[in-house]
């Protein structure tokens, strides 16, 4: 045996003899590492497929990392399992939750509380003048009629019909009408505000004619009685149907209610005494079909036949008119300046 065979003899007898003495150090720790990486990898393992944390580690998957409160109020663990899970944690959790939900509810009704009594001293502030019939206007909503000029009496009726703009019709006719005094020939489709494109004017200028009146008689006394506006049929509204006649009545009704003007219709398939006692009351503005009207004018019902300043018509109600103009002018003065305004759908 050579030399170096009985040296590598002796070192392979020292190594089996003693373990221990040669895993000092370094290798022994190496050792210990990798024992608890794989005991911690084991249990790792053994947990992932336990029964009762399987849906815990499923949420880990989820968008949220892991948290026991988060873990408490998620679907995807039934509370026995969350309870064995977390040791009673869960009752905490939802105790905590119904506390914060509680102080939450208490804070909104102090706050709803407290701004109710803010709120009230600023209603009892608001300017009378804004308040139709309860509800304030927002007068910048209406500010195209503002072109209109129109009293503001009438524009509180519109506050109070709603009515945001005018219509075209409206906007065509209203200046010319109200402000110029000239005759007007106007067409527009149905249902587009026609009857307030005559009613506004008719309105305006009566308001006027009585603000004059009023000034006159504050001026003059008794003596302005005779030029102040009598008591005469003033506007006379003429229209092919029944229907139509009840509709503008009904519709300029709602204008005047503010102005204490009254409106009637004179209409076929109403009783003759019932219209006679409606026109005794002579009210300054009469709706009416021409059946109706020439009955009751060639009757000699004086409220008709004495005078009109206006006369607003349909197209086809006015030429109905016109035919008997020559034998009608003989009863009243309104149909010799026949048409005034003539205004039409068709
Ligand atoms: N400026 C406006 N803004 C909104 N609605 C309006 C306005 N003017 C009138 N109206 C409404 O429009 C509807 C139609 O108006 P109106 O009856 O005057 O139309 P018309 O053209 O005379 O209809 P028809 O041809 O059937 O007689 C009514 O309900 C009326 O209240």
């Amino acid at each position: 045996m050579s030399e170096k065979e009985k040296m590598d003899k002796e070192n392979t007898h020292r190594q089996s003899s003693k373990p221990e003495e040669k895993n000092k150090g370094r290798e022994v720790t190496t050792e210990r590492e990798d024992g608890r990486k794989e005991t911690e990898e084991m249990n790792a393992r053994k947990e992932h497929f336990h029964p009762s944390t399987r849906s815990i580690q499923n949420t880990a998957h989820c968008k949220h990392s892991y948290s026991p409160k988060r873990v408490a109020v998620r679907p995807c663990l039934k509370q026995s399992e969350a309870e064995d899970e977390l040791g009673g944690e869960v009752e905490a959790v939802s105790e905590e939750k119904d506390n914060k939900v509680k102080r939450k509810k208490k804070k909104k009704n102090k706050d709803a509380k407290n701004s109710e009594e803010n709120e009230e001293p600023a209603a009892e502030v608001s300017d009378p003048k804004d308040d139709i019939e309860g509800d304030s206007v927002d007068e910048a909503e209406y500010y195209a009629w503002n072109e209109l000029r129109l009293l503001p009496l009438l524009m509180k009726a519109i506050y109070s019909l709603g009515f945001k703009e005018p219509t075209p019709i409206q906007k065509a006719c209203i200046p010319a009408a109200a402000h110029q005094g000239k005759d007007v020939i106007g067409a527009a489709e149905t249902r587009s505000g026609k009857t307030l494109a005559f009613g506004l004017p008719i309105f305006q200028r009566f308001l006027e004619e009585r603000e004059k009146a009023d000034n006159m008689f504050a001026e003059k006394g008794e003596a302005a009685e005779k030029i102040a506006p009598s008591r005469l049929l003033q506007a006379l509204i003429i229209t092919p149907t029944r229907e139509l006649a009840l509709q503008v009545t009904d519709h300029l009704k709602e204008v005047a209610k503010g102005t204490n003007f009254r409106v009637v219709p004179i209409v076929g398939g109403m009783s003759t005494e019932k219209q006679e006692r409606l026109l005794k009351a002579r009210p300054k503005i009469v709706v009416g079909t021409p059946g109706r009207l020439w009955e009751l004018m060639s009757g000699g019902e004086l409220h008709l036949v004495e005078f009109t300043s206006e006369t607003v018509g349909e197209v086809k109600a006015v030429a109905d008119m016109h035919q008997r103009k020559a034998e009608m002018a003989k009863h009243s003065d309104a149909f010799i300046a026949l048409p005034g305004w003539c205004i039409s759908a068709s």
